[in-house]
């Protein structure tokens, strides 16, 4: 792997470091070859490494990566983790027979399974709320704990939960032996907090910790980190570029981060300041939001591109991703599937995603679905309406397996016939039904109640469902139509594509928030709803409010590749063009 000479004294850095990492500057590069170095040091201990990482998407990533260095055996001296996997591995699942509730074993509460579902809605009834939207259901995910112990997080900050919910909502969770992620830190602290023994036992493990996207670590996280830093040899590669910490709300400071470094004497001198992702007209755009000593330099392939970033304003954001940001594309030759939609909220690019679809632009939509994703029909329902929209050969493979999930999910047996020659007849079986009912132009209700039962038909044909299992897609179609209504979809003008949207499709628009394009790249980018109120948020009163959507606004900029899109919207007259839009406050674009 070619590194450059920043990247080498990253990975040659035998001491306790935080690298600041300019965007596209290559931190999973650097933190793969760190691992790979780290081993070749480990190998014949009893020491291991551990590579945080901020997401599942991460850790998938690092791991495939990682895959090619390895040798036989390597796999017991590293852990490529989330912090909360880290805590559930290496802490809380060995030690948890000592905490009350937990002695007998645990079983973690994710947010899709439908414990939680159950027990949300029942803790939600005991205080009158009834009905609830998947906003409801979020603001459970968000609940945090603060360091003494006590229920915070955005939710009760500025949503509809309060600390007696939440503490109900754990309760319950705890008698019915489910612990959720925000316990899975707090105990995991208490228990090397109040254990030394636990603590020196998980110390000893690591020579090394590396930790990516350092920025967004939580205060509790960051105590956990300096307890183990205290109390044995491990050393640390932390990772991070303080300017995209953008999870403020979910308990991240980038003062902890720095306050952390302190504490354990690590270096700072080494910075990453080579963007490869980035054209130079966009590295200058980010350096006018925040000017990095030292400065960001294009040095990828981008560099060859010179588009100037455009700013439009227009009566709403459709027409102008219609009118100038499809045709700017076209122009450039760059598939819609490599372009990104980025808002500073999901809820504008619903109504943004359905034009678009009525225009014909095929989309992969917002994330939030407006029914649960474990309904037990939605992912095939999902990934056939996909195909509907646009057949591709390769969806078939992602139909199968989500077929043979399916079935794992609602007969408990695993079928992995399904992958074999009669397998993909089935699922060519429910294309030709799912097809035929398409072309009776039925909208998407009427569609997911025929194919439920036709489905299902031809799966107890071909042996996959017993004659008992046939009436589940029904009933799971009905608590989705349910789920619909509680969050107010428009069930009749419901269209099949909307439903497909949630399959995925490679050659699809993107439309995406700002925090969830964190970390992730586009050839092309086009901001909307950068209208003052929206972005600084009417939230933000507070000069760190303020300076946390100067990052979100810099993170967005810094994900694309080639063309740079910023709109706003002059439908609402109050709100004009954000201070970031604006020179001396932002990139001096209007
Ligand atoms: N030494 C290098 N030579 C060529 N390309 C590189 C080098 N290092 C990294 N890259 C490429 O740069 C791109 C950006 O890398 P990566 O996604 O790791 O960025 P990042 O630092 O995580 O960015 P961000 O903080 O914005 O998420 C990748 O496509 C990667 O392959």
């Amino acid at each position: 792997m070619k590194l450059t000479s920043e990247q080498q004294a990253a990975v040659r850095c035998d001491e306790n470091l935080m690298l600041t990492a300019c965007p596209g500057s290559g931190k999973t590069r650097v933190i793969i070859s760190k691992l790979v170095r780290i081993l070749d040091t480990v190998r014949d201990t009893a020491h291991s490494v551990a590579c945080i990482t901020y997401t599942n998407a991460a850790v998938h990533e690092i791991e495939g990566r990682v895959r090619f260095h390895m040798q036989p055996g390597d796999d017991r001296h590293y852990d490529i983790c989330t912090i909360h996997s880290f805590c559930l591995n290496h802490i809380f699942r060995p030690f948890c027979y000592l905490i009350a509730g937990y002695k007998k074993g645990f079983k973690v509460l994710t947010p899709e399974s439908e414990e939680f579902e159950k027990i949300v809605t029942a803790v939600s009834a005991k205080f009158n709320k009834f009905n609830l939207t998947y906003r409801d259901f979020e603001e459970f995910t968000q609940l945090r704990i603060d360091l003494d112990g006590e229920p915070t997080g955005a939710a009760i900050e500025r949503g509809s939960l309060t600390p007696e919910i939440a503490k109900a909502y754990w309760a319950r969770a705890r008698a019915d032996g489910f612990i959720d992620f925000a316990n899975i830190i707090y105990y995991s602290l208490l228990l090397i907090r109040k254990r030394p023994e636990i603590l020196s036992y998980v110390a000893a493990k690591f020579s090394w910790i590396l930790v990516d996207e350092f920025q967004d670590t939580t205060d509790l996280q960051v105590e956990i980190l300096a307890l183990i830093a205290g109390a044995g040899d491990a050393r640390f590669l932390l990772v991070g570029d303080p300017l995209q910490s953008i999870y403020r709300f979910a308990g991240a400071r980038p003062d902890l981060a720095v306050d952390f470094a302190k504490r354990i004497g690590a270096r700072t001198d080494i910075v990453l300041s080579g963007n490869f992702r980035s054209s130079n007209p966009i590295v200058a755009q980010a350096e006018k939001m925040f000017a990095r000593t030292p400065a960001m330099k294009a040095l990828g392939e981008a560099n060859k591109f010179t588009e100037t970033p455009h700013y439009r304003d227009g009566s709403s954001s459709f027409v102008i991703i219609r009118d100038y940001f499809l045709p700017a594309l076209a122009a450039s030759g760059i598939p819609v599937g490599e372009a990104v939609i980025l808002a500073p909220t999901w809820f504008t690019l619903f109504p943004l995603g359905r034009l678009l679809r009525e225009y014909g632009v095929s989309i992969v939509g917002p994330g939030a679905r407006p029914y649960r994703r474990n309904r037990q029909f939605a992912p095939l329902a999902e990934q056939i309406c996909g195909y509907l929209m646009e057949p591709r050969p390769e969806s078939i493979v992602a139909i199968e397996r989500t077929l043979f999930n399916t079935v794992l999910d609602v007969t408990g047996r695993a079928h992995f016939d399904i992958f074999s020659y009669e397998g993909r007849a089935v699922v060519f079986r429910l294309l030709a039904q799912a097809q035929a009912l398409n072309d009776s132009f039925m909208g998407a209700i009427e569609w997911l109640e025929s194919s439920a039962a036709a489905f299902s038909k031809v799966l107890v044909d071909a042996g996959y469902f017993s004659t008992a299992e046939q009436g589940i897609f029904a009933m799971s179609v009905e608590e989705m139509k349910t789920d619909m209504r509680n969050n107010r979809v428009d069930l009749a003008n419901l269209a099949i594509d909307d439903l497909g949207i949630y399959a995925n499709p490679d050659a699809a628009l993107k439309l995406s928030t700002l925090h969830n394009a964190k970390g992730r790249e586009f050839t092309a980018v086009a901001m909307i709803d950068l209208n003052e109120g929206r972005i600084p948020s009417y939230y933000s009163r507070t000069t760190e409010d303020l300076e946390e959507q100067k990052r979100l606004f810099y993170v967005g900029i810094t994900r694309a590749k080639r063309i740079l899109f910023y709109a706003t919207d002059n439908s609402d007259r109050r709100n004009g063009p954000s201070r970031f839009l604006l020179k001396g406050t932002g990139v001096g674009v209007c």
